[in-house]
């Protein structure tokens, strides 16, 4: 049996899904697969629990009731007294923890992130993570980073990989935009009540104006254009931003109770349309030009994108062999329970990677 520890940042909507998706899986995994899975530590962003023989489906009370104030290496601590392997689960939307990766990584932890700002740091970061990873035999998986549980990363990685050149990939990179423009284009709703939809069905970013303003999107470009090989920094994207500037400084609460300010210039572009147009947001990776582009367009309803429904990603990747025919993936791009199962599906293949540890 290989027992695997888990480490869980975040407890929001992809966490505690997460822990859901492994509690319910943990027998399947046992006997089908010789993989125990324990959750041993989970920390949210003041608090962190850490238990030896794993939490269980009242691990909400054993948090509140047993947790502590936050410190960053508690894990650290704990993990040095076992020798399982341990896996690092980012399932945050933090910058500050991001920074962490090359300590968890000294410290022996593999990591699984759907948080894609490592990912999208500089190059020389980027780098060093690579290096330091390789140096200590461990692994960085981040499927979720785009397209949520589609299989993105992976297909680029392949291909790439292999030899194949990567054109272009193009399409719509997020779930939440998607959701929101589907439906603004469609229905008389004000676009701020369908962003608040979008924000209470766990499609957006913690913060909305992450997607809106463009950069969770431009993260998903350059996370896919440095997997093909190119080195870029996230400041070459162009990006269009959707939130007006009023609104791109203040606090997290005040952009809430002010998103009705955002209904009048989206609906003016909404007027502009031909009754077999729609709006669609779109990214285009041009790997061959080095060009990386977010911006919101009008396409033809009757158009692969323009068909798209609910919070459907979609990704047209061209390369040497889909050079006419892009390879195409569609399907939720956005949503808790996908994203939790491409993290679970991240750690399973992590676990099966790592030779069986023999306990005495
Ligand atoms: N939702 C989706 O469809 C998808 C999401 N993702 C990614 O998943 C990540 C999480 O999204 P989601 O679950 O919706 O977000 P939520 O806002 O629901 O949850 C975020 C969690 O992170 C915790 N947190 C924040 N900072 C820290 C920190 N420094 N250390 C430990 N915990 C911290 C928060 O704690 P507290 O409550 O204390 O603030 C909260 O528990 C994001 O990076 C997102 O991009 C990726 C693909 C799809
Ligand atoms: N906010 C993102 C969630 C996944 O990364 C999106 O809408 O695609």
């Amino acid at each position: 049996m290989n027992i695997i520890h888990i480490y869980l940042f975040g407890l929001g909507n992809v966490g505690s899904t997460l822990i859901k998706q492994i509690l319910e899986s943990q027998h399947f995994f046992k006997t089908h697969q010789g993989i125990e899975l324990k959750i041993v530590g989970l920390a949210n962003s003041r608090k962190v629990l850490t238990t030896a023989d794993g939490i269980g489906d009242d691990w909400e009370q054993e948090f509140a009731q047993k947790s502590i104030t936050r410190r960053s290496d508690a894990f650290y601590d704990f993990a040095s007294s076992y020798v399982e392997v341990r896996i690092a689960v980012d399932a945050t939307a933090s910058k500050e923890l991001s920074h962490f990766y090359p300590e968890l990584v000294e410290q022996g932890f593999h990591v699984v992130t759907a948080n894609k700002i490592a990912n999208t740091l500089s190059q020389e970061f980027y780098d060093n993570l690579r290096l330091l990873l390789r140096e200590r035999d461990l692994s960085f998986e981040y499927e979720t980073n785009v397209g949520a549980g589609l299989p993105i990363v992976d297909t680029i990685r392949n291909l790439h990989k292999s030899g194949e050149e990567i054109f272009a990939v193009n399409g719509v990179f997020s779930g939440s935009l998607g959701y929101i423009f589907n439906r603004f284009s469609e229905e008389e709703l004000p676009f701020s009540s369908i962003v608040l939809e979008a924000l209470k069905n766990g499609y957006t970013e913690p913060d909305p104006r992450e997607d809106l303003s463009g950069n969770d999107v431009a993260r998903k470009l350059l996370v896919l254009a440095r997997e093909t090989g190119l080195k870029i920094e996230f400041s070459d994207i162009t990006i269009e931003n959707l939130v007006i500037l009023d609104l791109q400084t203040a606090s997290a609460n005040q952009f809430i109770d002010r998103i009705t300010e955002l209904d009048k210039p989206l609906l003016h572009r909404k007027s502009l349309l031909q009754p077999d147009e729609v709006l669609r947001h779109l990214g285009k990776l041009d790997v061959v030009n080095k060009s990386l582009e977010v911006s919101l367009q009008v396409v033809k309803k009757d158009s692969p994108a323009g068909q798209l429904q609910g919070s459907d990603g979609f990704f047209e990747i061209y390369s040497e062999s889909y050079a006419s025919h892009p390879l195409v993936i569609k399907g939720a791009g956005a949503g808790k329970a996908v994203t939790a199962r491409g993290l679970l599906s991240d750690i399973i293949k992590i676990a099966k990677s790592c030779p069986i540890v023999i306990y005495k």
